[in-house]
């Protein structure tokens, strides 16, 4: 992956500054804060899951989905963790890697979506 330059220093400055985003985030630090209390192995579990993607590293073997299903998630969740995954992409990578990052990351938000609505009873009206 060094051809579109992602390496494993640029993942961790990638997983601190964009989750000090979320951390102050009015919309997602809320969702975050209830759940993480300590930052630090999040933050490691997901250097483990961008290095698996990325670096082909295998060091991440999580269920991502089933976490994601329970926490109620609407598509302004996904909007906000995306555009603040892509401002952060954009100012840590050249170009070509931001763009690597950020369909990776379009293609998971799409796949949970589509999980949370296959496995979300719909509210009687
Ligand atoms: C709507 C936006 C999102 C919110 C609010 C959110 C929230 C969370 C929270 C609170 C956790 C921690 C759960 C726990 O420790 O019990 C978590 C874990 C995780 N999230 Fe997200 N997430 C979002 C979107 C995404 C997206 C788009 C990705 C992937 C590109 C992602 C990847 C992960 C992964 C890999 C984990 C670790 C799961 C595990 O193995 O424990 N999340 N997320």
């Amino acid at each position: 992956m060094a051809a579109v330059g992602i390496d494993e220093a640029g993942i961790e400055r990638l997983v601190r500054r964009f989750y000090g985003k979320i951390m102050t985030d009015d919309l997602l630090g809320p969702i975050f804060g209830r759940i993480i209390t300590d930052w630090e192995p999040h933050l490691r579990k997901m250097m483990d899951f961008w290095s698996s993607i990325a670096l082909l590293t295998q060091r991440y073997d999580g269920r991502p989905m089933p976490v994601h299903i329970q926490l109620g998630l609407e598509p302004p969740h996904f909007e906000r963790w995306l555009s603040l995954f892509r401002e952060t992409a954009h100012e840590l990578f050249p170009a070509d890697g931001a763009e690597f990052l950020i369909g990776k990351a379009e293609n998971i938000a799409r796949s949970f979506q589509m999980g949370i609505q296959f496995f979300t009873v719909p509210k009687k009206p």
